[in-house]
């Protein structure tokens, strides 16, 4: 899959992120303090993270900023993005499953190596429901997200 990462740190769990995604085959672009020259304030990078998914650059994008908070809002910003912030793998589980988040947001702060790796397996190894009620809820948002454009 192609993977977004942004971080407005250059902490050591942002770069086990990068890492662990490119050992599990993922193929990662990176963004804010993770790349060199690049905008690292956290609304600009978890913007162009979530710009990737909404323009087809990347499948998925993970955000990360101190408290996870500013990053999962500037991504949910940009239309078409789902972004949800999630501190365990029973809430990564449910994003990926009830909302089709495509935008993992992560709390540099919280999430420590073996929680990080907990929250990646679940993200990726839960697939949207297609259950007629969760579709509609994800509908329903989509045309939140249209309406806003409109207006
Ligand atoms: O959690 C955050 C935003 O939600 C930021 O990471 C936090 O505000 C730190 O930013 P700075 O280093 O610029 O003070």
């Amino acid at each position: 899959m192609r993977i977004s990462v942004s971080s407005d740190m250059d902490e050591p769990v942002a770069r086990l992120l990068l890492a662990e995604l490119q050992r599990r085959g993922h193929a990662v672009r990176a963004h804010g303090a993770l790349r060199p020259g690049a905008d690292a304030q956290w609304a600009a990078c978890s913007e162009a993270a979530a710009r990737d998914v909404a323009e087809g650059a990347a499948d998925q994008a993970v955000v990360c900023c101190w408290t996870g908070t500013g990053a999962s809002i500037a991504a949910n910003k940009v239309p078409g993005v789902r972004a949800a912030l999630c501190a365990d793998a029973v809430t990564a589980d449910g994003a990926r499953r009830w909302n089709d988040a495509n935008v993992l947001a992560l709390s540099l702060r919280l999430t420590s190596e073996p929680l990080l790796k907990e929250i990646l397996d679940a993200w990726f190894a839960a697939e949207p429901s297609q259950d007629p009620e969760d579709r509609q809820n994800v509908a329903r948002v989509g045309r939140l997200d249209a309406a806003r454009r409109d207006s």
